[in-house]
């Protein structure tokens, strides 16, 4: 599709395979490790929380039984679905989210002049004690019980996946997949986290654990 594009377009060669590279580091990144390094902090986080562990395999096995889940089945996972938020709070991928002032703006008594940059600091914003509370650091996937709204002082600054309009594309997707992958994992295996573990998050391009995350996995049916 990416390379049909660039073929049917009137960009030269070399805007043509900037496109081209462009939509491949957006689909590893944006589409690929986002997910992928989530799905990693919510199995550390499971394997750290037995308690967490154990209610949402209960709540998998009671909706999805011995088949695969279906999207009315994927809507009922409550406690997955609060884990999960609570994974991308603590451990939200991207950590800034950037805008360009295409233009002077003026926001109270802050002036942002044109060609500014400015960074939201997501992980900030979702552990402030302010916003979340005095076990703003804790994992605590109770908060997010009566959703995002319930869980914070101010909702709009719970932003895993951005805000506005150029809000992530992929957010809907990537919650079915860590639900899917997660339900799957819990139901057919139990985890801890194994003595070798070393807890220490990076801020890469996406924060991802510096060492890895070892965990002990039995297999249970
Ligand atoms: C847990 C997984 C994911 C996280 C945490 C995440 C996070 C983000 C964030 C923070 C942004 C920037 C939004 C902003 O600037 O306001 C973004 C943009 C984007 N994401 Fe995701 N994302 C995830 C999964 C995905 C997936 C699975 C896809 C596609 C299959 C995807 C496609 C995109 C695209 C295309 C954009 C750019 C949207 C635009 O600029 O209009 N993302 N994502």
């Amino acid at each position: 599709m990416v390379l049909e594009g660039a073929k049917n377009s009137d960009l030269s060669q070399e805007a043509a395979n900037r496109f081209i590279v462009d939509n491949c580091k957006n689909i590893y990144l944006a589409g690929f490790e986002t997910t992928a390094v989530s799905a990693t902090w919510s199995l550390m986080l499971l394997a750290a929380y037995p308690e967490w562990q154990d209610r949402v395999r209960s709540e998998a096995l009671e909706i999805c039984g011995s088949h695969l889940p279906d999207s009315d089945m994927l809507r009922k996972m409550k406690q997955l679905n609060m884990v999960i938020h609570e994974s991308l709070r603590l451990y939200s991928p991207v950590p800034v989210v950037s805008r360009e002032a295409l233009k002077d703006m003026k926001f109270g008594d802050l002036k942002v002049p044109e060609g500014v940059n400015v960074w939201s600091l997501v992980l900030n914003l979702h552990t402030d004690p302010e916003i979340w509370g005095p076990d703003a650091f804790e994992f605590n996937p109770e908060r997010f019980a009566n959703g995002i709204t319930g869980a914070c002082k101010l909702p709009h600054l719970y932003m895993p996946f951005g805000v506005g309009p150029r809000v992530c594309l992929g957010q809907n997707l990537a919650m079915v997949e860590l639900k899917i992958l997660l339900s799957q994992l819990v139901c057919n295996f139990s985890f801890t986290l194994s003595p070798k573990y070393v807890h220490s998050p990076a801020i890469r391009l996406v924060i991802e654990p510096e060492f890895g995350v070892n965990i002990l996995v039995k297999k249970l049916r």
